[in-house]
């Protein structure tokens, strides 16, 4: 039972979990696999850096080409993060006939179709399920689970960063800057959080479900992307009267006739009886509909040490099995269809505006014929005094709408007088 060999780069939040659970779960680990798995060397930016683990120095390099380059390395674990050195190690890694797990959703959503096509050339394994929803299985259930099915549509609040402010704003009326603070804390940030708060970091987490829920090649410049820096106490306050949570959702659509799909990471409310709405903290869900299964969710942690471990060291039992097996490099999703982003006009769902409006006769009317001249229909109109000014609020939910018809609407707006100001819109689901 020869040992199989890992090369670690990285031993931060996430590698310091490996370790743990490597060390921790040697028993269960080698009866699964049929072999001990050795952490024999672990790159870091600097070895001085006081540890929260016991580690022999030894192990540790400041070169991450010490481990790409050694031959006794079977397999190669990159929890370091970074985007184009990063890419030329696991390139590099494939070519000397490595195999590869690593938790860049960076790194996977922008070059993963030639990460992917190298490890097929070189008959490696690149296993990346720690990439989307930390702790969740999500990518082994888009390629296994629902192998048989068609997906047609994928919801998720898929960044554990923003759903923990999200819900602390909702729940505790907490304020975002000190939220964010503690998500930092917490190790559930990237080292720069504007990915999470922008809503990059769930954009390139949407693209890689995307591509193996739609077998289509979806990149990150198909995602239309908003963050969650703009919405405000008050958003969620009146959200929750008409009951509504706030959530930073990705959500990919397709239809069933021409596969025509959409793909958005945005703040949304959802109706609160929808079960992603209940997902609170660093909670990661995603919701998938297969057109044969049905409505189906996944709940975990998304983020944090030891959840995110779990999913790499998975990934590494996969590998080694693979490896005993002898059939590695044997890549489950191949993207073959023709890829086809719907248009604005093809693009529907219910949206909430809140407006800040003269309170005055005749207001509601001119907006109202708005909507109308854009075959825009409504659903709800609440008016509510300004507690401070002389002015009302007006919260609006349409029906489902096209967005190109919400933007003319938008636009129309911006040239009536009697708006004061359109202070929110947000997308409405559930
Ligand atoms: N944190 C989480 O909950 C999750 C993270 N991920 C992803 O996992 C990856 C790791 O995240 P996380 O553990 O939080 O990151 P950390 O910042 O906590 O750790 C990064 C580690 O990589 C080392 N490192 C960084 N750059 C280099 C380099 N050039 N050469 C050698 N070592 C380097 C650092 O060394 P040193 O310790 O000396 O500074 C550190 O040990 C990222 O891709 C992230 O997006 C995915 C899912 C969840
Ligand atoms: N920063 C990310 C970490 C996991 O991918 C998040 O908050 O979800
Ligand atoms: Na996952």
């Amino acid at each position: 039972m020869k040992p199989v060999k890992v090369g670690l780069l990285g031993l931060g939040t996430v590698g310091t979990g490996v370790i743990r659970i490597v060390e921790g779960h040697q028993e269960d680990l080698s009866s699964q696999v049929g072999s001990p798995i050795i952490i024999e060397r672990v790159a870091v930016k600097s070895i001085d850096k006081k540890r929260n683990i016991d580690i022999d120095r030894s192990k540790l390099t400041e070169d991450p080409w010490e481990i790409i380059r050694d031959p006794e390395i079977d397999v190669v674990v990159e929890v370091m993060g970074g985007i184009e050195s990063t890419k030329d190690y696991i390139l590099e890694a494939l070519e000397r006939g490595k195999h590869v797990v690593t938790a860049n959703k960076d790194l996977m959503a922008l070059y993963g179709s030639e990460i992917l096509a190298k490890a097929q050339e070189k008959q490696c394994d690149v296993f990346y399920e720690a990439s989307v929803a930390g702790g969740i299985p999500i990518i082994r259930t888009l390629i296994e689970g629902f192998s048989s099915d068609r997906i047609m549509k994928i919801m998720g609040i898929v960044n554990g960063t923003t759903n923990f402010i999200l819900s602390k704003m909702s729940q505790e009326g907490a304020s975002y800057d000190d939220v964010l603070t503690e998500a930092q804390q917490l190790g559930y940030a990237e080292s720069d959080p504007t990915s999470d708060v922008e809503g990059l970091d769930a954009a390139r987490k949407m693209a890689i479900l995307g591509t193996l829920g739609f077998r289509t090649n979806v990149e990150l410049t198909d995602v239309t992307v908003r963050g969650i820096s703009s919405v405000t106490k008050e958003d969620i306050a009146y959200a929750k009267r008409l009951g509504y949570e706030m959530k930073l959702l990705g959500i990919a659509d397709r239809d069933r006739e021409d596969d025509q799909f959409s793909i958005s990471v945005q703040p949304t409310l959802v109706k609160n009886t929808h079960p992603i709405a209940a997902v609170n903290g660093v909670y990661n869900a995603v919701y998938v509909y297969g057109e044969a299964v049905g409505e189906t969710m996944f709940y975990g942690a998304g983020a944090g040490e030891m959840p995110t471990a779990t999913s790499v060291v998975a990934d590494l039992v996969a590998v080694v099995k693979n490896l005993k097996l002898g059939v590695n490099g044997l890549k489950a999703i191949v993207p073959y269809k023709a890829k086809k982003l719907k248009s604005d006009e093809a693009i529907a769902y219910k949206n909430f505006l809140l407006l800040n409006v003269a309170d005055k006769a005749g207001v509601l009317a001119k907006i109202t014929q708005v909507f109308a001249e854009y075959d825009v229909s409504l659903e709800s109109v609440v008016q509510s005094p300004n507690a401070y000014t002389s002015d009302a609020e007006i919260i609006i939910v349409t029906h489902n709408a096209s967005k190109a018809s919400m933007d003319k609407v938008l636009k129309h707006f911006e040239t009536l007088e009697v708006i004061k100001r359109v202070k929110s819109v947000y997308r409405v689901e559930g």
